[in-house]
């Protein structure tokens, strides 16, 4: 059987570290029962001697929570280790995170402590918490940055007491992924009783490598637990993240072959509920958990997705709570992606030349709009200059001036049978001079019984559609324009509502 990588969460207190993204009690409490159903090994809940608030926090999590094991962190001392190991009374099953730093900067400068003073705090906090707790976890703070034979010294007293994890953090991001996995295992090698312990790994993302530390750390060093955060949130440029590192030890499971007791479905959930508990907006091409993680919006990788997933895929999207993979569409898409979105709209055009006509409508359009949905795809459906059918009138351009105090003013070219004609008016607004500008050549005499405007989808950045019906000797007309501008939209509006009353007129001639 392979081994099993431990996945500890730190989201409620590194994560809490980072400016900004303090958490109630109850918001901490959500989180914690999404970190459950994410089946998170070890839920470090906070820092139970911070404040009242911290320890109500993690109390009320280690009373609620039954299938992780929760932790609580405390300063090398009686005083932090007695109010964590309160909080933790409850817990299913609980664990006490002892840190003290070990380097030789923190000691001489924060701490004021020399090395002796600091090995024998180590030994006697683990001592103590032993006693109250059995899960011990001691971290050396400032580890990487610490002298590794002082550290095995510190390391090899704190195991011989009972610390059963060692966790060797980079709490300044410092370290590259060869030297810090080298790190580890040298440790593990050179410290007698190693084995008495799960070694673990603490990255900060400094240098944007917490992933690949932790990594390396795991498979070069031999650590079997991971500490990182859902989004990657935590102190200054945050920790390891906890999608990334998961998702990578599942995908390239060929290459760590471990095992982990993480259900990645619930992923994507736990990622939004951290991000919108905190403010902290996850970037769109966040490696798994961002909203273009399985989008793809070229041509030629689109054409890929669709014959076979893996061709541009290496996870599914379905397998970290994504519903499925996207395919977005916009300018730089094939023919290909635009068929089977119209194939899943329900549209089905009557032949190639009409799919290549919208197609060609399309691509204008989306040379003019960042994103095309699924509404501006049906509205180009729906637009009659789609259709093939020969028409009187075809809209080509349009300019249009207003400025307050100033009466709107419009220039339009259009086709009239193919040959382009201009036309020109002023008008009530930018709207009205626009049509009054067609009016002026084509002198339909039809009367508008109804204008409506409408954004096709939700964002100042969608098409508008514009319905125009128009009225003419008894018969009466709809024309439905779309461009992501209204006053285009209504142009091509008034000119497809005049093209069908020309083909009744047409039609009823033919019927003679
Ligand atoms: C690398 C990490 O992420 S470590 C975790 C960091 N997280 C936090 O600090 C968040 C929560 N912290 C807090 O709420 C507060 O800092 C508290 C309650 C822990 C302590 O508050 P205060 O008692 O006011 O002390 P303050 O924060 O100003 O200074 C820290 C003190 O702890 C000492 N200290 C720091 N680390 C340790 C340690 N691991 N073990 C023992 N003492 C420590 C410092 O030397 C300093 O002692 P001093 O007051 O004698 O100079
Ligand atoms: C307390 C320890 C593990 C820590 O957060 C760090 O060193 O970054």
């Amino acid at each position: 059987m392979a081994d099993k990588l431990i996945i500890f969460d730190t989201t409620l207190r590194d994560g809490e570290q980072s400016p900004g993204a303090s958490m109630t009690k109850d918001e901490k409490l959500r989180i914690a029962r999404q970190l459950e159903r994410l089946k998170v090994d070890v839920i470090e809940a906070g820092f139970a001697v911070s404040s009242n608030g911290d320890f109500e926090a993690v109390q009320a999590i280690a009373n609620a929570i039954r299938e992780s094991t929760i932790c609580s962190l405390a300063r090398a001392n009686d005083r932090d280790i007695s109010r964590a190991a309160q909080a933790l009374a409850d817990a299913a099953s609980a664990r006490i995170h002892i840190f003290i730093a070990t380097s030789a900067l923190h000691m001489e400068k924060k701490l004021r402590m020399t090395p002796e003073q600091v090995l024998e705090q180590s030994r006697q906090s683990v001592r103590f918490a032993r006693n109250l707790v059995g899960d011990i976890e001691f971290s050396p703070e400032d580890g990487y940055r610490s002298d590794p034979d002082f550290l095995c010294r510190v390391l090899e007293a704190v195991i011989a007491e009972g610390a059963t994890t060692i966790n060797v953090p980079d709490t300044v991001g410092y370290a590259v992924p060869e030297l810090y996995g080298n790190f580890i295992k040298t440790l593990r090698e050179r410290i007698p009783n190693s084995d008495q312990a799960i070694w673990s790994v603490h990255c900060h993302n400094d240098l944007g490598m917490a992933v690949a530390n932790s990594l390396a750390g795991v498979q070069i060093g031999g650590a079997r637990q991971v500490e990182c955060t859902i989004n990657g949130l935590g102190e200054r440029a945050g920790n390891c993240s906890l999608e990334e590192v998961v998702m990578a030890v599942k995908t390239r499971r060929d290459y760590f072959g471990l095992d982990l007791g993480i259900d990645t479905r619930h992923i994507v959930a736990a990622s939004r509920m951290v991000s919108q508990t905190t403010g902290f907006v996850v970037q769109p091409n966040k490696a798994v958990v961002g909203a273009n993680a399985f989008a793809h919006a070229s041509g030629i990788h689109q054409d890929g997705v669709l014959k076979a997933r893996d061709t541009y895929e290496i996870m599914r999207a379905e397998d970290v709570g994504w519903s499925t993979n996207k395919i977005v569409l916009g300018k730089l898409s094939g023919r290909n992606a635009f068929k089977q979105r119209l194939q899943e709209l329900g549209v089905s055009l009557d032949s190639e030349t009409e799919v290549n006509a919208a197609f060609t409508r399309f691509k204008e359009l989306a040379d003019r709009k960042s994103e095309i949905f699924d509404e501006d795809i049906l509205a180009l459906i729906s637009d009659e200059s789609v259709s093939c059918e020969k028409e009187q009138y075809g809209f080509v351009s349009l300019f249009q001036q207003s400025e307050t105090g100033e009466q709107p003013r419009a220039r339009i070219v259009f086709t009239v049978h193919g040959r382009e004609v201009r036309g020109e008016a002023r008008g009530n607004g930018p709207v009205d001079a626009s049509l009054k500008a067609i009016e002026a050549h084509v002198r339909s005499g039809a009367e508008m019984v109804l204008y409506s405007v409408s954004a096709i989808s939700g964002s100042t950045e969608s098409q508008g559609e514009v319905t125009v019906r128009l009225q003419n000797s008894g018969r009466v007309v709809n024309g439905v324009g779309s461009d992501p501008d209204i006053v285009v939209a209504s142009a091509k509006a008034y000119l497809s509502a005049l093209n069908k009353l020309q083909s009744k007129v047409d039609r009823v001639a033919a019927q003679g």
